[in-house]
């Protein structure tokens, strides 16, 4: 598998500038290879992206922190997630992927190295099992430490991962909103559904990110934008932005950064959203001690 590469070396500026102690809450650390090898399991072969090209792109964009989410190339091997924490100067807590025979000292290990959730990722281009039965072990054992669940799935399993769902005793994080098809407008389907989910169950939030993922027409944005900020104005205590950095998979339309941070402001119009979407929301759920 050749190596991908799928970020922008020299982002623009954004227009926008964030409130102070934003919270970018989805990005990623691959490697470095040399010292942190990817899963043999992994669907994707990407550069490194290190700790320090995230924490120069977070300070360029005008970020104070970062979420390391541990993306599936590097397995449940969560060395180069811990790795970033460690390097970021409390700057930058993470979210892992472990294996359902995980000990309890190693989820105590993962909590002192900044780890406060698990993922689980139901993308059958990106894992080659997702089994629910053992996922839930895992929430019910993460569940008392306060740490949250974020999931990544696509619309079309939503109704059959809602029991699922249900079942989770903790705080859930949809990743890039469960990936609703855009192109059905505001009032589709699969946005409606989702919103419904969030009606349902208080304690499900989302990710309003992946406008690179999910937009049609590209940027700026316009489609994703139509479709996402009735979202964030109905349920402005449970969302959460991230840059996605450095994009897995998006060879084919890599985004530009500072773009992608000039959305914000159009998907959470006032100053009170966006303080909300960016610094109480991600610090409840990552920072609640501060
Ligand atoms: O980074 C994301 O959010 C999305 C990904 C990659 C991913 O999640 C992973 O590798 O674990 C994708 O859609 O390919």
């Amino acid at each position: 598998m050749s190596r991908s590469k799928t970020w922008v070396d020299r982002p623009s500026k954004p227009r926008w500038t964030p409130p102070p102690g934003a919270v970018d809450a989805h990005v990623h650390v691959f490697g470095p290879e040399a010292e942190f090898p990817f899963s043999p399991k992994a669907k994707y072969h990407p550069e490194d992206a290190t700790p320090e090209m995230l924490f120069a792109l977070r300070d360029h964009l005008g970020i104070s922190r970062n979420i390391i989410v541990q993306a599936s190339c590097h397995g449940t091997d969560n060395a180069a997630t811990l790795n970033g924490i460690a390097r970021s100067a409390g700057k930058a807590r993470g979210v892992a992927v472990v294996d359902p025979a995980i000990g309890d000292a190693e989820i105590e290990r993962l909590h002192e190295g900044g780890i406060r959730g698990v993922r689980f990722n139901f993308l059958k281009r990106l894992v080659d099992d997702a089994p629910k039965d053992k996922f839930l072990d895992i929430a019910r054992r993460i569940a008392p430490l306060g740490w949250h669940v974020v999931v990544y799935f696509e619309a079309d399993i939503l109704e059959e991962l809602e029991p699922f769902l249900a079942a989770i005793p903790t705080t859930i994080v949809v990743d890039h909103l469960g990936r609703p098809d855009i192109a059905q407008g505001p009032e589709g389907r699969d946005i409606a559904r989702f919103k419904r989910l969030l009606d349902e169950h208080p304690n499900i939030w989302t990710k309003v990110s992946g406008a690179e993922r999910l937009s049609v027409s590209g940027p700026p944005f316009d489609d994703f934008v139509e479709v996402i900020r009735p979202v964030v104005e109905r349920f402005p205590d449970r969302v959460l932005w991230g840059t996605d950095w450095p994009h897995p998979n998006m060879e084919h339309r890599v985004p530009d950064d500072g773009t992608l941070v000039d959305v914000i402001p159009r998907i959470a119009p006032t100053p009170e959203l966006q303080r909300k979407l960016l610094v109480d929301n991600p610090m409840r759920l990552y920072w609640p001690e501060q």
